[in-house]
Formats: structure tokens, C-alpha cells, sequence
């Protein structure tokens, strides 16, 4: 049956759907040429009455950007027309006719150096101007960059502000509020992770990009070093230019201020063959750290064929709109940023989490409510996790933290510049390997908080904000995690119900580092139960005045 859209717009065929809604390829009825154009349906994450003129709102503003952006920029699609029909926001653009990057990997293999040299340099003018208008792409992928048919042009598609309108939603007091964040783990820096987005995330990601079109890879498949927490590419790209790999590896320098601060810099350096690094500041662990095996859950095996990494809506926030985010210096965009990585920490919100089917975008449910809508036969599980001996005992099931945990409760949150009212920090979480020599001692979590917090912060439901008390080795550490944030989500939200910590034991601690033997009990979402005992060790992040999790076993 034929399906007309807004009574205008005739469906051709399905280009995509996921956790916001369907892409249609379809044909305007009321243009002469019956003119071919994308359809991009969007379903806010939660839907209710309460929240749906904000998300109105929201989104009629970030079409406005939309519009604003393709009409000046060849390579981003036009914005034709949006409109709304029942409770779903409808964009109409341009249909750009070509093959992802993705396609043209699939179809003739890895690209060449030239080949990956030009569509660099033709996007990077087009990243200019996006960051020009205050606007900061946020899912730079191969899926994402289309090579235009009629002049082999790449064009970059799906913005991730317009799917940001959707992730509005009503927390557990009944307040309105946003956010998520948009981005594809592998391809998305920590500090947009994090909710802190900079306009070097979009050189990051593009850098990322560039290496899967050399290498094939996609970024979960790329070890990194695990002292240094860089990515390992250059062995599967052996013939690639100093120069070139030169400006990818600063791209994607861990911290931001190593990296190009302009997508201009980025590309003169390209152009030039000029590049330099500003004074390393690498996270780094301690010589003596042991890396991280651990058990691989039982109640999974993870996938060996890597697939397409999927766009991820995470974490609670304070609308980060397609707002002014400036780098660096404290603008409001940081200001705002801040307090939505603040808002992880804090505050228990809603966020949809509809994990339709493998590579297809997700948007995480960090319910209080528990309704986590994922899809629990993903099978990929990463984290620590129940032992082998896993059992299906008579339990109390879906114990809340508050009922089921023997740990006492009233110890001290976490303190990060994020929760604290007074400092705002605008660079992204990165912990440190600055020596706590200075640093006061007064609101040290000790190492047994920082597990009992981890916990915590997973049993509400906020697995965002729980990812990133893991150290950058121990989150890139692919065995574990084969799809980064992903994996740790599709664990944590889709298996688990809740964890006891039955029992907290400091094994070892000093300024830099400390082990601590927990006791845990997993209350699984299958009902089951069982045991487990994880040792983990963890760094102190002076900067954040916390630990972070370097391993587990
Ligand atoms: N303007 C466009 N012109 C041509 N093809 C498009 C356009 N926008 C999207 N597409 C294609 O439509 C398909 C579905 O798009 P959609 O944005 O829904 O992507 P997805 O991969 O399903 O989800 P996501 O990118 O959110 O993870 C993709 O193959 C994409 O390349």
C-alpha cells in the first residue's frame, strides 16, 4: 500500500531505522519532477505531553540550523521542508545520490593514500564552516560521508543536533530536562562522551575515519597501547605518508588541546605537510600497573566479526542543544556542557534505550524506573561479571540499590570539578598523571568509595557516567569491550539488574595507585543470581580528584 507522508511525500523504500525513528527515500508529489528526497522521521525517546512542545520547540530550532547549514554548504544535504504528523518530527532534505565510505570500503577494499588525502581535504573547508556557525557535527563516520555520484564530492550527512531535540525527557522529580549525547563509540572522542563536546571531537572523528579508509578497520578492531592509551594504526597502513599519518595521530590525540584546535590548522597541515605537536600531556599509567584480563561473562560470548559501529544517544543532561560550544575558554557552551556531564553525576533521568538490532542506532534508557527497553539477546558482554558458576537460586528479584545492598550508605559521592557548583571545567575528563603530592588531601575518596560509587552509579542507571570512571586503557581495551561504550551498555543496561557489593577490602593503596577486593552479588534480569569476586585496581585521577578504574579481574 502506498504511504504518503504529511499527504505529500510517497515512500519509496526504507533507507534505515533505529532507536529514533525510520529514514525513507521518497518522492515529493507536489514538485513537478516528483523530486526524490530523504525523509528522516524522528519519535522523541519519551513520549509525553509534558515534554512535547519543548521538544517542539527544539526541534524547529535545529531545523532552522539545518536549513541554515544546507543552504550555504554544497556538500551538506538541502533542507527541503520539516513538519510534524501525530507525535513524530519529520525532516525532508535533499537525497544525495552515492555510496557511504562505508559502501566504497565494502565494495573496492581500502582506499588510497590519495584517494583518502582528498576527501580529507574536501571536507575539511566544509567542517570549517559548520564550526563557523557554532555547530559541532557529533557523528562523523564512514556511514555518515556520502561520495556524491555527480561529481565524486564527499557529503556529510545526519547532524546530530536534530536527533539531540529527541532525547528530551522528564526525570525522576518531574523536571524537564536533556539530554543525550549523540555519537558512535570508536569514533567519538572521551570528552564528547563525557557530554563535552569540542569542535576538535569532529576533527577526531574525521581522523578516525580517515584511518578506516586506509586500514580497513574499524576502530574497535585497532588496539591501543595500554600505557599511553594511543591507537595502534600504523602497522596496517604501512605505506602511508609521514605526513599524513603525522596530522591523523594528532587528530586524534586523546586530549584535545593536542590537537588541531581548527579544522583550517588541520588542513593546512595536510596541504603544508607541516605538522607539529604541542607538549605532549598523554594520560599515562604507572610502570607498575598491571593490565586487565578479566573472565569473560559467562552468560555471553562476544561476537568475533566487528560490526558497523551504531550511533549511541547517551546520558542525561541540560540540553545540549546546537548551542554555541566554543574550545577551550570557558564559553557557555562549556558552561553548559559542564553542567550536563554535572546532571550524569547527579541526577537520575530517562533516557529511551531501544536497541532494535544490532548496528542500528541506540538511545540508552538510564531509567530509575528500571525500564530498560534493550534488547537482551544482544550477545556481547564485556564487563565484570557474574563467575561461571552462575545460579539460578530463589532470589529477591529486581532488588533496588537502596533494598538489596549490605554496604553502608552514606559515604561520600564522588567530587569532580563537574559536581562541584564552583568549578567548571572545560576540558574533558582525562585522568591524570600528575603526582598528588599537592593536592588536598580533605575530600580524597578513598579507593573502597570509589568501587562502592562505581556500583552505585551502574545500579541508577547511569552507565555514561560509570564508563567514565573506567581509565581510557581499560575502556579501549577490546576484548572487553569489542564495541566500546557500546558493549559496556549492552552488559550493564541489557543483563544486569542490580549488583550487591556484600563486602569492600583495600588490598593495596598509595598516592598513584590502589587494589581493592570487592565482593559482589549479580542480580541478573533473567532472575538469576551468582557471586562474584573481582579485584580491582585503580589510578588516581588528580585531576578530577578521584579514581578511575584501570582493571578488574
Ligand atoms: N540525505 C541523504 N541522502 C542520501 N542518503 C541518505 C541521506 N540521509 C541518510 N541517508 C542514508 O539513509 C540510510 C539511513 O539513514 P539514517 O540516518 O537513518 O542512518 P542509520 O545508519 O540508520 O542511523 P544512524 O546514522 O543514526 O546510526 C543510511 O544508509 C544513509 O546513508
Amino acid at each position: 500500500m502506498e504511504t504518503l507522508l504529511d499527504n505529500r511525500y510517497r515512500v519509496i523504500r526504507t533507507l534505515g531505522g533505529g532507536g529514533f525513528g525510520e529514514t525513507f527515500l521518497a518522492e515529493d508529489s507536489q514538485m513537478p519532477s516528483n523530486r526524490r528526497c530523504v525523509v528522516k522521521q524522528l519519535r522523541p525517546i519519551q513520549n509525553n505531553p509534558q515534554i512535547y512542545q519543548l521538544v517542539q520547540e527544539r526541534f524547529q530550532r535545529e531545523a532552522a540550523i539545518l536549513e541554515d547549514l544546507g543552504s550555504y554548504a554544497d556538500q551538506i544535504p538541502t533542507l527541503y521542508a520539516y513538519f510534524q504528523s501525530n507525535t513524530q518530527f519529520y525532516v525532508v532534505q535533499e537525497w544525495v545520490e552515492g555510496d557511504t565510505l562505508t559502501d566504497k570500503v565494502r565494495q573496492q577494499g581500502v582506499l588510497s593514500e590519495s584517494a583518502v588525502r582528498e576527501i580529507l581535504i574536501n571536507l575539511l573547508p566544509v567542517l570549517e564552516y559548520v564550526h563557523s556557525k557554532r555547530i559541532i557535527h557529533r557523528d562523523i563516520k564512514p556511514d555518515n560521508i556520502i561520495l556524491r555520484h555527480r561529481d565524486g564530492k564527499p557529503v556529510l550527512i545526519d547532524f546530530g543536533a536534530v536527533r539531540e531535540s529527541m532525547g528530551t525527557v522528564v526525570n525522576s522529580q518531574g523536571n524537564t530536562t536533556s539530554s543525550i549525547v549523540i555519537g558512535t563509540p570508536g569514533y567519538m572522542p572521551s570528552e564528547q562522551a563525557a557530554g563535552r563536546p569540542v569542535y576538535s571531537s569532529d576533527l577526531y572523528s574525521l581522523a578516525m575515519t580517515a584511518i578506516y579508509l586506509l586500514t580497513g578497520k574499524q576502530p574497535q578492531e585497532l588496539e591501543t597501547d595500554p600505557r599511553s592509551g594511543e591507537i595502534i594504526w600504523h602497522r596496517h597502513a604501512l605505506s602511508v605518508s609521514p605526513t599524513l599519518a603525522g596530522v591523523i595521530d594528532r587528530a586524534i590525540a586523546y586530549h584535545p588541546r593536542e590537537r588541531f584546535a581548527t579544522a583550517r590548522e588541520m588542513l593546512e597541515a595536510l596541504q603544508l605537510g607541516v605538522v607539529s605537536f604541542p607538549p605532549t600531556v598523554a594520560y599515562q599509567q604507572p610502570q607498575s600497573l598491571p593490565t586487565v584480563p578479566y573472565q569473560q561473562p559467562p552468560v555471553a560470548t562476544a561476537s568475533p566479526a566487528v560490526n558497523l559501529p551504531n550511533t549511541v544517544a547517551v546520558s542525561p543532561g541540560t540540553a545540549p542543544t546546537p548551542q554555541p560550544i566554543t574550545q577551550n575558554n570557558g564559553s557557555k557552551g562549556i558552561l553548559l556542557s559542564s553542567l550536563i556531564a554535572g546532571g550524569l553525576i547527579g541526577a537520575s533521568v530517562v533516557v529511551g534505550f531501544a536497541l532494535t538490532r544490532p548496528n542500528q542506532p541506540v538511545t540508552q534508557s538510564t531509567a530509575s524506573s528500571n525500564e530498560s527497553t534493550l534488547n537482551s539477546n544482544v550477545t556481547q558482554t564485556v564487563e565484570p561479571s557474574p563467575s561461571e558458576t552462575s545460579t539460578n537460586q530463589n532470589t529477591t528479584q529486581n532488588p533496588t540499590p537502596q533494598e538489596s545492598s549490605q554496604f553502608p550508605r552514606n559515604l561520600r559521592p564522588f567530587t569532580t570539578p563537574l559536581d562541584s557548583q564552583t568549578s567548571i571545567n572545560t576540558e574533558p575528563t582525562t585522568p591524570s598523571q600528575t603526582p598528588v603530592a599537592n593536592q588536598p588531601e580533605v575530600n580524597r575518596p578513598s579507593p573502597e568509595e570509589a568501587v562502592q560509587n562505581y556500583y552505585e552509579t551502574i545500579n541508577q542507571g547511569e552507565y555514561n557516567t560509570a564508563w567514565n570512571l573506567l581509565a581510557p586503557s581499560f575502556q579501549n581495551n577490546r576484548k572487553l569491550h569489542p564495541k566500546g561504550y557500546l558493549s559496556y551498555v549492552d552488559w550493564w543496561g541489557g543483563q544486569v539488574q542490580n549488583v550487591d557489593i556484600e563486602q569492600v577490602t583495600l588490598e593495596q593503596a598509595n598516592a598513584d595507585t590502589a587494589t581493592v577486593n570487592a565482593k559482589l552479588r549479580y542480580f541478573m534480569k533473567n532472575g538469576k543470581q551468582s557471586p562474584s569476586s573481582v579485584r580491582f585496581s585503580l589510578l588516581w585521577d588528580a585531576g578530577n580528584n578521584r579514581w578511575v578504574v584501570s582493571g578488574a579481574r
